[in-house]
């Protein structure tokens, strides 16, 4: 395909997304299937096209008006001479010439926010680092290998070491309508050496402290991501308990355990809840990966972003606030639950563990880093707000994770 055929189709896989808000992967496996001539990287191209207008959906006008959008996109923050953009509306198969008032059209002013959210501290800031495009962030396993080896099996993506997380590598985002780099296909993933997680999220479970030998509940343990990264970190001592109240999340869990050589871990299907009842007053640390409106992944997902609502939010709430009554109740006396979201809203954080708090006298907050390694807790210190430890695009060039920890005091 070229230019014109391949801009009229990210057009109208973004006029569908405006008729009605769901995830872009489908509305491109929808077109996919409609256009059976487009190659790969058509495929590649549409999709990071769409991608970069959904990040400037506002700014750009294309909330509004999809053609707007897209001339604003590809001359503003793609770099197209005026006369490529000509060209590619009035080719073959193109969307239709620009007319004179189009030629002239820029950016709203806008922010890149649901109007909901633009009265957040330093709102502009906050819309400008969520419309970036996100690298593409490796794990190391430990138990597979040190980073060094990972870094020369990766070295064919551009693997660099992040910034942050000892365990971390990082691929510079890949150009707007270029493939993602293949991580999946090479041998270091299908042996497990590395996996795909973002350095956010792997420095959650790294601030929580030592974890060799200990009782670990992974209460929200969804398709398993922190749960290996929590495997890792234990080095396969202690026990390691993963569940969810979704059996169908839990379900890809056994073959990446496998994958990854952990061995101290257990599922615990929902189907039969008295292995988790047998847990209770028992955890040195239950982990909460709790679910939340996923604002602090919005750098990857922009069409989440338009499709959350108040009341989306509002029924997030509400779930954080169940997970919370529930998962208190595994966490031995003297224990720890570590409360984590991939928000940056307080509403989803300090808001919650307070209403939690105020119904649950026997835990107390403690600071987020109290028991992480010394190196770590140096790195991280900055990004301690209140009690949270709060990464964002904006501060540590993560994907957004809010982390906070709770102790079960002690009875007397
Ligand atoms: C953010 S996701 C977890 C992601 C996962 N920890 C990972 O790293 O891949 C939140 C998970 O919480 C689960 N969940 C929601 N309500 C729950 C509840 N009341 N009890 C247990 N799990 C719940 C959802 O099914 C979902 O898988």
């Amino acid at each position: 395909m070229r230019d014109p055929g391949r801009i009229a189709a990210a057009i109208d896989v973004l006029d569908r997304y405006a008729l009605r808000p769901q995830p872009l992967s489908l509305l491109i496996q929808d077109w996919g299937r409609r256009a059976r001539y487009a190659g790969s990287k058509d495929r590649a191209f549409v999709r990071g096209l769409c991608l970069d207008v959904l990040r400037r959906w506002r700014s750009s006008g294309a909330a509004e008006d999809r053609r707007r959008g897209m001339l604003v996109t590809l001359r503003d923050h793609w770099g197209w001479p005026m006369e490529r953009i000509e060209e590619a509306f009035s080719g073959e198969h193109g969307p239709g010439a620009l007319t004179d008032e189009e030629r002239t059209a820029g950016p709203t002013g806008l922010l890149d926010l649901p109007s909901f959210l633009e009265g957040l501290d330093g709102a502009a800031e906050v819309s400008e680092a969520l419309a970036s495009r996100a690298p593409v962030d490796l794990r190391v396993n430990l138990l597979k290998g040190d980073r060094d080896k990972a870094l020369k099996a990766t070295v064919t993506l551009g693997a660099e070491p992040a910034p942050l997380s000892p365990t971390g590598l990082r691929i510079p985002p890949a150009g707007a309508a270029e493939k993602g780099p293949g991580v999946t296909v090479i041998p270091a993933y299908g042996k497990g050496l590395v996996e795909v997680q973002d350095e956010g999220s792997q420095l959650t479970v790294l601030a929580v402290g030592d974890l060799r030998g200990k009782q670990v509940l992974d209460y929200c343990a969804g398709g398993g991501g922190k749960t290996l990264a929590l495997a890792a970190e234990m080095g396969n001592t202690g026990q390691l308990f993963a569940y969810d109240s979704d059996p169908q999340r839990l379900a890809p869990i056994h073959d990446r355990v496998r994958r990854a050589g952990v061995r101290n871990v257990q599922v615990l299907p929902p189907q039969e809840p008295e292995k988790l009842e047998a847990l209770e007053r028992s955890m040195d640390l239950v982990f909460v990966d709790a679910p939340c409106s996923g604002s602090g992944t919005w750098r990857r997902h922009p069409d989440a972003k338009w499709r959350l609502t108040e009341e989306h939010l509002q029924r997030r709430q509400e779930e954080q606030d169940q997970v919370l009554r529930e998962a208190y109740r595994y966490v031995k006396p003297g224990g720890v639950m570590v409360f984590v979201t991939c928000s940056f809203l307080a509403s989803e954080n300090e808001e919650r563990v307070a209403a939690f708090l105020r119904q649950n006298s026997e835990f107390s907050l403690e600071e987020p880093l109290a028991e992480a390694a010394g190196e770590l807790r140096g790195k991280l210190a900055p990004f301690v707000t209140g009690s949270a430890l709060r990464l964002t695009p904006w501060t540590s060039e993560t994907d957004g994770f809010t982390l906070m920890r709770l102790r079960r005091i002690t009875q007397r």
